[in-house]
């Protein structure tokens, strides 16, 4: 396995050491607003078939990188494979998501599900890890991922995405033990499942919380803040030499980064709603920042696109520490080329912050 990075701008930028310019990568990078994503997502059939398929899997993560001077790669999977692995019979209803077809309603269903092992249950992610990592040949570090319990929790109680989150909120108030039981196994299966990402070449690690932002700041604490807390003191910190760092992202978390900072992470992940500037201010030196332009800013004109790049390197301001990205997933809709412009603005007028 290659360990020598031909560019690590992406690692060095977490690790808050010097950098030429911003590091820049897009969350959902490979996706629908791609035409060479849609081509093979058709003929892998469904999203899952793409997904368990290692080769399929690394065409399309490699698919952004040959288009745009992106900076670090991830891992094409879905935060969804642990549920699925659990038992609850994940399927995608074309144009509705992600949904299971036994969503966790009870003590008894919690009970039931068991953690699964990652090299075996999860087997074909580790395959994709490594097949990607091998066929990245050094050029961009590789980024594994999991979803936070709480956010995990969310899909498994409802059944699929939610509006207004009444089941998993109820089972939260009504049942607090049940919603426990529930987090602590999914936090151990969490860990577990970054560590074989790390050992099977990921190098570095991103935790998504889409949905700790619908929280009371005191039930973000209790049930999402903390068992992230708990995985990354469990987590295999280096690998070939290097740290591995973890970047945590709770969507709509802007309230919380001084807690987030503390858990132990390298970087937060900050969204659209706050700004970079303040998030420096508050988080000081604690831990590097990543984003954290609105998706949508993609449907503007790739003039005004650069505007907001610009607007966003001066808000963060000089020196390292800051990883671009978007503040959330690219929409399908987005024109490839507005993508192209965004990141060219990264890479065009970054530079100056880092002189
Ligand atoms: C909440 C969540 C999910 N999945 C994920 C999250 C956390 C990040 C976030 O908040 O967006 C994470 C995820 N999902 C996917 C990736 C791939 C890596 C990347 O390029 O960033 C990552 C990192 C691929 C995907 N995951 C999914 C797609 C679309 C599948 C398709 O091709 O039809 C992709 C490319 C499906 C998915 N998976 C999920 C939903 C809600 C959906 C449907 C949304 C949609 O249809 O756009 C759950």
């Amino acid at each position: 396995m290659t360990t020598e990075l031909k560019n690590d701008r992406y690692l060095r930028a977490l690790a808050k050491e010097p950098v030429d310019r911003t590091p820049i990568w897009m969350m959902r990078q490979a996706g629908r607003y791609l035409p060479e994503y849609r081509e093979v997502r058709k003929e892998a059939g469904d999203f899952m078939s793409l997904c368990r398929n290692a080769e399929l899997a690394c065409e399309v993560t490699l698919q952004p990188l040959r288009r745009f001077p992106l900076d670090a790669a991830i891992l094409f999977s879905d935060i969804l494979t642990i549920p699925d692995a659990m038992g609850l019979g994940l399927y995608f209803a074309e144009g509705e998501g992600p949904k299971f077809e036994r969503p966790l309603r009870d003590r008894q269903s919690v009970e039931a599900i068991g953690i699964p092992d990652p090299e075996d249950d999860l087997g074909y992610v580790m395959r994709a890890v490594s097949t990607i990592r091998r066929e990245l040949k050094g050029e961009v570090p590789l980024i594994g991922f999991s979803g936070s319990p709480w956010t995990l929790a969310t899909y498994m109680v409802e059944g699929g995405s939610s509006k207004n989150f009444s089941e998993v909120k109820k089972m939260m108030f009504s049942e607090p033990q049940t919603m426990h039981l529930l987090l602590e196994k999914l936090a151990e299966s969490v860990t577990s499942y970054l560590n074989a990402q790390i050992a099977n070449g990921a190098q570095s690690l991103m935790i998504f919380d889409t949905w700790g932002g619908v929280l009371s700041p005191r039930d973000y604490q209790e049930f999402s803040l903390r068992y992230m807390e708990q995985i990354i003191s469990g987590l295999t910190r280096e690998a070939d030499g290097r740290k591995v760092p973890v970047t945590l992202f709770t969507k709509n978390g802007g309230q919380w980064l001084e807690f987030m900072a503390a858990t132990g992470c390298d970087a937060l992940g900050v969204d659209w709603t706050t700004n970079m500037g303040d998030a420096r201010a508050r988080v000081g030196d604690k831990v590097a920042l990543q984003g954290n332009m609105d998706p949508s800013m993609l449907y503007a004109s790739p003039e005004r696109i650069r505007e907001e790049v610009e607007t966003i390197l001066q808000s963060y301001g000089t020196g390292t520490g800051h990883v671009f990205n978007l503040g959330h997933g690219i929409h399908p809709g987005v024109n490839p080329e507005h993508a192209k412009a965004f990141i060219e603005a990264v890479t065009e007028l970054s530079p100056k912050y880092h002189k």
